[in-house]
């Protein structure tokens, strides 16, 4: 908002910042996963997610990369979002045999994704945004009325809150899918390997082990049975990760929903950006750039300087 809109001076309020978030733990993998949304609505929101990926990657910055690798499935799925992808392959019964680990894994295909690790690349969005007199605030907001009680009026509100929107907003349509993950150093792993139940995916230095996706379960405590079971199973889908370093285990709640809620509330200035269950890093872009038309159309051409 504050690239695409000169005139606006933009404050973040939050109750936890990066490294803290539930994006923070997110494995970065450009791909939809828990997001029943529109498939067109989700492939435009990607494909800018990825422009800004390349942006990012053209400057030299970390933790974000091409990553190709397999999806192994026990019902055959070749969903529309692999358009968006590069070197997209179905697996011929021969290169299946060579691939598959488990007799559920029936039906295979190849494809190169991205993965954007989101602590290095929120500090580069946060970098910028500060540099170009973005404002910060550590709060936890009760009401979304009490925002202008504590930090005064604002043009427009953007309600980002993720899985704290279901308090925030009493939105009970928005509800937490418990998610937990290993981060592992394998440096043989060079592709990732996806199937129904579990996934390795590459990072810069680590491969993140996952995963689980438990709907309506807020427990962030790191469950070391899970760890271990994620651990032993993504080892039957590549043997190679036995001689794998554990590193850190991770645990956070994605912020599931029927669809992504982004829209402005009629009559209204807050605008609602929340929702993404699994792909809140692949769709961000392109979310983002549609509050930004929000924005402007709650503004209506208001002259001078806008507070957000
Ligand atoms: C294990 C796991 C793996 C994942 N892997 C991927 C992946 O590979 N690819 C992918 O695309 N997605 C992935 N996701 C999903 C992704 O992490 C989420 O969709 C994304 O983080 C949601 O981003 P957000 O900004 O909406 O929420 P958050 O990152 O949770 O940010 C919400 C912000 O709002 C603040 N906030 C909330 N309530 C209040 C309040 N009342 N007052 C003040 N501040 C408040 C919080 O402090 C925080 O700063 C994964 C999720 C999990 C759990
Ligand atoms: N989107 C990630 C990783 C993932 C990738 C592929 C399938 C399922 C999940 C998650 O929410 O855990």
């Amino acid at each position: 908002i504050q690239e695409r809109i000169p005139d606006s001076v933009v404050t973040i309020i939050a109750e936890k910042f990066s490294p803290n978030t539930t994006s923070d733990v997110a494995a970065g993998l450009i791909e939809p996963y828990l997001c029943d949304d529109d498939v067109d609505r989700v492939i435009s929101w990607i494909k800018s997610t990825i422009q800004r990926i390349q942006e990012y990657m053209d400057e030299g910055n970390p933790g974000a990369e091409e990553q190709s690798g397999y999806w192994l499935q026990s019902v055959k799925s070749v969903p529309k979002w692999l358009e968006v992808m590069k070197n997209v392959k179905i697996l011929t019964g021969n290169e299946l045999k060579m691939v598959a680990k488990r007799p559920e894994h029936k039906f295979g295909i190849f494809y190169t994704t991205w993965y954007l690790e989101p602590t290095p690349y929120i500090k580069w969005e946060s970098d910028k945004f500060l540099k170009n007199g973005g404002k910060i605030k550590n709060s936890k907001i009760q009401k979304i009325e009490d925002v202008e009680k504590e930090f005064g009026l604002f043009d427009v509100i953007l309600n980002c809150t993720g899985i704290g929107a279901r308090h925030l907003i009493g939105d009970n349509e928005v509800f937490p899918t418990r998610g937990q993950i290993l981060k592992v150093k394998c440096p043989s792993v060079k592709h990732f390997f996806i199937d129904d139940q579990f996934y390795a995916l590459l990072n810069d230095t680590t491969i993140t082990l996952g995963g689980t996706a438990d709907r309506h379960q807020w427990d962030r405590t790191i469950n070391p049975k899970i760890s271990e079971k994620i651990f032993q199973e993504n080892c039957k889908n590549i043997p190679s990760l036995r001689s794998a370093q554990v590193i850190s285990s991770h645990v956070d709640l994605r912020p599931s929903r029927v669809t992504v809620r982004l829209e402005a509330e009629p009559d209204s200035k807050v605008i609602h950006n929340y929702g993404h269950g699994g792909s809140g890093i692949t769709l961000h872009w392109g979310c983002a750039l549609e509050c930004v038309e929000l924005v402007k159309k709650v503004l209506a051409g208001k002259p001078g300087i806008s507070k957000i």
